[in-house]
């Protein structure tokens, strides 16, 4: 199902765990930097909303998008104390390939690490064809991917702590 025709902010906030004891770390790429503050505007004002306490929040900057893999690696093996991570990035596509690489090293690199590790990362990068789209997916007319990415992070954030026990 395609975004168009959806707002990527609805959420039911009485299908949403209680986030008020969650820690979640943000890691935000500069690159498209008018996209990725929206992202995190998106994201850190739902977490608010769902009571997570401002001071539970820690926020990295990394140059690009690409480098949120390392970014949210020391993450992980910096703060064992956090629930989730989210990963926010834009991708905006250009004359050559390098979208396409971009895209798939950070998408491949960001499963690796929910994988190898115990601290769920949330993909909140946009891979779009223009600005336009990104304006529209980072608070604009289909709403905002962080806002859906910080509702991921604290139900993922629930999930682990459940199945620690
Ligand atoms: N073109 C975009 C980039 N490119 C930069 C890479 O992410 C990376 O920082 C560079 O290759 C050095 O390793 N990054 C984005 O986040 N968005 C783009 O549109
Ligand atoms: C995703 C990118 O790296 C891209 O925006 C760079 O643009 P170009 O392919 O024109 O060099």
């Amino acid at each position: 199902m395609a975004t168009a025709g959806n707002n990527l902010s609805d959420y039911d906030k009485d299908q949403i765990p209680d986030a008020s004891d969650f820690r979640i770390g943000i890691v935000v790429s500069e690159w498209n930097d008018e996209i990725t503050e929206g992202l995190y505007n998106g994201a850190y004002n739902a977490l608010i909303e769902n009571n997570v306490e401002p001071n539970k929040i820690v926020r990295w900057n990394v140059p690009g998008s690409f480098e949120l893999i390392y970014g949210c690696k020391k993450m992980q093996e910096s703060f064992d104390m956090l629930d989730a991570i989210v990963a926010i990035g834009s991708v905006i596509e250009g004359e050559t390939k390098h979208f396409d690489f971009v895209c798939e090293g950070v998408t491949q690199g960001i499963k690796d690490l929910n994988v190898k590790n115990d601290t769920p990362i949330i993909f909140c990068v946009l891979t779009d064809h223009n600005m336009q789209q990104a304006r529209d997916r980072s608070g604009g007319a289909h709403g905002n991917k962080g806002t859906e990415a910080a509702i991921a992070a604290i139900k993922m954030a629930k999930l682990r702590r459940d199945a620690k026990y």
